[in-house]
C-alpha cells in the first residue's frame, strides 16, 4: 500500500525586513510567507511555502487569497491520494483548477520535499541531480535612498556576500531615477556591476529614454521595462538595445517563453517557482529556453528559506546560469522560522543538503511569527 497524504496545513507568518524595500509598486516592511504542512500516512511532513509582494500589488494572488485556495479547493484534491507521485498529484491539480500558480509551487515543493525524506535524497537529487552547490547571489538595493544605497552595496562588498546589485526603478520620476542609478554606477565601477528592475513601470517612450540612458551609464541589464502583456514592445526594446532585456512579468512560464520567442525576443528570461507553478515548471521555461539559446536568471518572489532552498535545488540542476541569481530572501528579513539558515558566503549561496530541502522548521519561531 502506498502512503496516502492525510493532511495538509497552512499558516501565515508575517516577517519584518530589516529596512523598507522600495519597488515601483510597493514599499515592503514586511514579507508574508504562506507555509505549507504536508503530511502523510507514513507519518512523513513535507514543507512548502508561498510568498508575494505587497498583497495584491505584485500578482493576482495573495497571501490570504493562497491560503484561502489551498484550504478550500486544492487541499482537497490532494489528501487521500497516494503522497509518492508527483506526476500524477499535479497532472490532477491541473485537471481541476486553473491558475493560482504561487499556491501550487508550495504544495509542490511540499511534495518534494516529503518524497526527498521519503526516498532519504535531496530535492535536487529527485529533479535529476545537482550540478552546482554554491551559486551566485546578486543583492537588491531598494532603501529609496541613494546615499544610503551605496554604504549598503560597499558593506555587502566588504563582506564578501554579494559582488552585483540590482536597483529598483519607476517609483520615481524618471530624471531622479536615472541620477540615482548613475551615481551608484559611479561609486561601483570596477568594483561591482549594477543591473535594474522597472517592474512595467514604464510605457514603452519612458523606456527607449530612460534604456539609452542606463546604458550609458554602464548598466548590465534591464529588467522588465514595460508591462508584462506588451509582448512585441519588450521584443522592439531587445532588438534597440546593445544592454539585454530580462523578462520576468511577461515570463511566467513554458508557455509565456514560447510566445516571447515566438515573437522574435532576444534577452534572457527570469525563472522563479512562484510564476511557474513549482520547481518542475520552471524547469521546463528552463529548459525551453536554453534549447533557444535564450540566457537564464534565477529569480525570486522575495521567498524566506523554505521557497529560497526550494528555487536553489531547482537552479543547481541548470548547467548554466549566465545571470547568475537573486536568491537573497531570507537576508532581507529580521528573523527566520527555521533552526538552520542557508549558508551565504563568497558572494554566493550554498545547496543545502538533503533529504528534501535540507531545512527544518523552528517550531518556537514559527509559532511566534504565525498570524493568529
Ligand atoms: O524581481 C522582482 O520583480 C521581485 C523581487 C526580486 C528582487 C526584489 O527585490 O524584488
Ligand atoms: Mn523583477
Amino acid at each position: 500500500m502506498p502512503p496516502v497524504i492525510s493532511s495538509i496545513s497552512t499558516q501565515l507568518v508575517d516577517l519584518p525586513t530589516i529596512r523598507p524595500h522600495r519597488l515601483s509598486m510597493t514599499t515592503m516592511a514586511r514579507q508574508t510567507l504562506v507555509i505549507v504542512r504536508l503530511r502523510s500516512s507514513d507519518d512523513i511532513e513535507g514543507v512548502g511555502e508561498a510568498t508575494t509582494i505587497g498583497g495584491l500589488s505584485y500578482s493576482a494572488e495573495s497571501p490570504e487569497s493562497i491560503q484561502c485556495n489551498i484550504d478550500a479547493w486544492l487541499a482537497p484534491l490532494l489528501i487521500g491520494q497516494p503522497a509518492d507521485n508527483l506526476n500524477a498529484l499535479m497532472a490532477r491539480l491541473d485537471r481541476h483548477a486553473r491558475g493560482n500558480a504561487i499556491a501550487r509551487s508550495a504544495l509542490e515543493t511540499a511534495l518534494l520535499d516529503a518524497q526527498g525524506k521519503r526516498l532519504g535524497v535531496s530535492v535536487a537529487t529527485l529533479l535529476g541531480g545537482a550540478v552546482h552547490d554554491h551559486l551566485p547571489v546578486l543583492w537588491t538595493l531598494a532603501s529609496g535612498d541613494t546615499r544610503k544605497d551605496i554604504d549598503e552595496a560597499f558593506q555587502r562588498l566588504d563582506e564578501r556576500r554579494h559582488c552585483q546589485f540590482k536597483l529598483k526603478l519607476g517609483a520615481n520620476a524618471l530624471g531622479e531615477d536615472l541620477r540615482h542609478t548613475e551615481a551608484i554606477c559611479a561609486a561601483l565601477e570596477g568594483r561591482a556591476g549594477v543591473q535594474v528592475d522597472i517592474n512595467q513601470a514604464w510605457d514603452e517612450s519612458t523606456a527607449v529614454q530612460g534604456i539609452s540612458a542606463l546604458e550609458a551609464a554602464g548598466v548590465a541589464l534591464i529588467e522588465q521595462p514595460i508591462p508584462a502583456r506588451q509582448v512585441s514592445g519588450l521584443t522592439r526594446l531587445a532588438n534597440r538595445f546593445r544592454v539585454p532585456m530580462l523578462a520576468d512579468e511577461a515570463v511566467q512560464d513554458a508557455g509565456d517563453g514560447l510566445t516571447l520567442l515566438n515573437a522574435g525576443f532576444s534577452g534572457a528570461f527570469a525563472l522563479k517557482i512562484a510564476k511557474a507553478g513549482g520547481p518542475r515548471g520552471a524547469l521546463k521555461l528552463a529548459h525551453l529556453a536554453r534549447s533557444a539559446g535564450v540566457g537564464l536568471y534565477g529569480g525570486t518572489l522575495l521567498e524566506g528559506t523554505i521557497g529560497t532552498a526550494a528555487s536553489l535545488h531547482a537552479w543547481s540542476t541548470l548547467p548554466s546560469l549566465e545571470w547568475g541569481t537573486e536568491m537573497f530572501g531570507p537576508l532581507l528579513l529580521q528573523d527566520d522560522i527555521v533552526t538552520e539558515g542557508l549558508c551565504y558566503h563568497e558572494f554566493g549561496v550554498d545547496l543545502p543538503s538533503g533529504p528534501g530541502l535540507g531545512i527544518t522548521l523552528d517550531e518556537d519561531r514559527l509559532r511566534f511569527y504565525t498570524r493568529p
